[in-house]
C-alpha cells in the first residue's frame, strides 16, 4: 500500500515580513500542489535504503538505513505525536547527510528542503527503509510557497501510516484529515519550515493545512470567509531569491531601526486588519463589490509601500506595478520579495480584453503570468494498493 498527500501553494494577500514580528497578515490557499508519494518496500524486496526522488527537478537521493541510523541515532524511538525542533548538533548530523549527496551547485537551494525530508521523515517514521517520490506545481523560491507546501505534504504522509492518526485507508479518492491530525501535522510541518526559513511566521505552512482563507497572528489562526470572489494575477518575475535570506534581512533592518520598523509593522497589522474586515463584509449588490474592490486595491498599494520601507522589493517587482498601474490596476509582492512574485487585483468588471492586453505586456518583460484559483482545500491524503 502506498499513500500520497498533496499541500497547496498559498497567496499573501497582507502582512508578509511583519507577520513574523508578531503582527496580522491575510493569506489564501491557491490551487496548485505539492504531491509526496511514500511507499514501504514489500517483504520480498531486499531495500535497506531511505530514497528521495524529485520527480520534476530530476534529481535523486539515497541513503543506506545503517547510514542515517549512525547520524541520528538519539532520534530512536521519538514519539510522533510531539513535534521537535531540528537544533544544534541534529542540524549538523543532517547537513553532514545531505553534503554526502553531492547536489550540483545550481541546484544547492534544494540542501534545505532535503534536509527538512531527513528530519520529518526520522522523526516520523524512523529507520525505516522507504521511497519517497515529490512532484510540485510550484514555482520554488517563487513567494507561493512551495517551502510550506512541502513540508506539509511531507508531514501529513509520514504521519498517514503512524499511529498518531486512525484514518480510513479504504477511503477511494482524496481524504480530508481531522482537526486533531491537521493540528500534529500542521505542527510538524512548522518543524520543517523552519529548518528552511530560519525563522519563519508558521502562516504559510498554516494556510497550506487548513486551506480557504486566514488570518493570522503570533501563531494563531482565524479561519475566514470571504464575502466577495477575489479574482488575482500572479506574475512570477522569475528573479530567484531565497526567503531565509529575505527574512533575516529584514530582522537586521528592525535592530538598526527599532522604533520605526515597530511603526511599519504596526502599519501592516492595520491594513491585514482592515482588509480582512472588507472581504468577510456582505457584498449584496455590484456597487458595494465596487467598493470592496477599490479598498482592497488601495490597503494593497499601502502595504507594497511599507514591504518597500522594508527592503523587500526589487525592480522587478517595481515594473510589474508600472506596468499593471498603466491599466490602472493594483499590486503587490507577495511571499518574501526580493523578486519572485506579484499579485495584481483583477476587479469582477474588469474586460477580459484588458486582462489579456495587462498578461501581454508583462510577458514581453520575460515574466509569467498565470490566474489561480484562491481559497480551495488544505491538505488531503489519498490510499492505493491493498494493506
Ligand atoms: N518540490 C521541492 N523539492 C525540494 N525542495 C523543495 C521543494 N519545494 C520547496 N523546496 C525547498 O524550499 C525552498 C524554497 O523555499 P522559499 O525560499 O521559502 O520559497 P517559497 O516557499 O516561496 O517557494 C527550495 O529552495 C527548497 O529548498
Ligand atoms: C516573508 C514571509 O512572511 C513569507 C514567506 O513566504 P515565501 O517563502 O516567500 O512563500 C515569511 C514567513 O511568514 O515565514
Ligand atoms: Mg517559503
Amino acid at each position: 500500500m502506498e499513500v500520497t498527500a498533496r499541500a497547496p501553494g498559498k497567496i499573501i494577500l497582507s502582512g508578509e515580513h511583519a507577520v513574523v514580528h508578531g503582527t496580522t497578515a491575510v493569506a489564501a490557499s491557491i490551487n496548485l500542489y505539492t504531491s509526496i508519494t511514500l511507499r514501504f518496500p514489500s517483504p520480498s524486496e531486499t531495500n535497506d535504503t531511505l530514497k528521495l526522488h524529485l520527480k520534476d527537478i530530476g534529481l535523486e537521493f539515497s541513503w543506506p538505513i545503517g547510514r542515517i541510523k549512525e547520524a541520528l541515532s538519539e532520534l530512536d524511538g521519538i514519539d510522533c505525536s510531539t513535534p521537535t525542533t531540528c537544533s544544534g548538533k541534529f542540524a549538523e548530523s543532517i547537513s553532514a547527510l545531505v553534503e554526502e549527496q553531492n547536489i550540483p551547485e545550481a541546484k544547492i537551494a534544494l540542501a534545505s528542503g532535503v534536509s527538512a525530508f531527513l528530519w520529518l521523515y526520522t522523526c516520523i517514521q524512523g529507520f525505516k527503509p522507504a521511497t519517497v517520490t515529490v512532484t510540485s506545481e510550484l514555482p520554488l523560491g517563487s513567494g507561493l510557497g512551495s517551502s510550506a507546501a512541502i513540508c506539509v505534504a511531507l508531514s501529513a504522509t509520514f504521519l498517514a501510516f503512524s499511529k498518531s492518526m486512525s484514518l480510513d485507508k479504504g477511503h477511494q479518492g482524496w481524504l480530508d484529515f481531522g482537526e486533531n491530525e491537521l493540528e500534529l501535522l500542521n505542527k510538524w510541518a512548522f518543524e520543517g519550515e523552519k529548518i528552511i526559513h530560519g525563522k519563519p511566521s508558521g502562516i504559510d505552512n498554516t494556510v497550506s493545512t487548513y486551506g480557504n482563507m486566514i488570518k493570522f497572528k503570533s501563531g494563531s489562526l482565524t479561519r475566514m470567509k470571504s464575502a466577495v470572489p477575489l479574482r488575482m494575477l500572479i506574475t512570477n518575475t522569475k528573479v530567484g531569491r531565497n526567503t531565509k535570506a529575505l527574512v533575516a534581512g529584514v530582522s537586521e533592518r528592525t535592530l538598526r531601526h527599532p522604533d520605526a520598523m515597530t511603526s511599519v509593522f504596526n502599519a501592516v497589522d492595520s491594513i491585514s486588519k482592515d482588509l480582512s474586515t472588507i472581504i468577510q463584509a456582505p457584498a449584496p449588490d455590484e456597487i458595494s463589490v465596487t467598493e470592496k474592490e477599490e479598498k482592497v486595491g488601495e490597503l494593497m498599494e499601502m502595504n507594497q509601500g511599507l514591504l518597500q520601507c522594508m527592503g523587500v522589493s526589487h525592480a522587478s517587482i517595481e515594473t510589474v506595478l508600472r506596468t499593471t498601474l498603466k491599466f490602472k490596476l493594483t499590486s503587490k509582492l507577495t511571499g518574501a520579495g526580493g523578486g519572485g512574485c506579484v499579485l495584481t487585483l483583477l476587479p469582477t468588471l474588469l474586460s477580459g480584453t484588458v486582462v489579456d492586453k495587462v498578461i501581454a505586456e508583462l510577458e514581453t518583460c520575460g515574466f509569467q503570468c498565470l490566474i489561480a484559483g484562491i481559497g480551495g482545500k488544505g491538505v488531503q491524503v489519498s490510499f492505493s494498493g491493498s494493506p
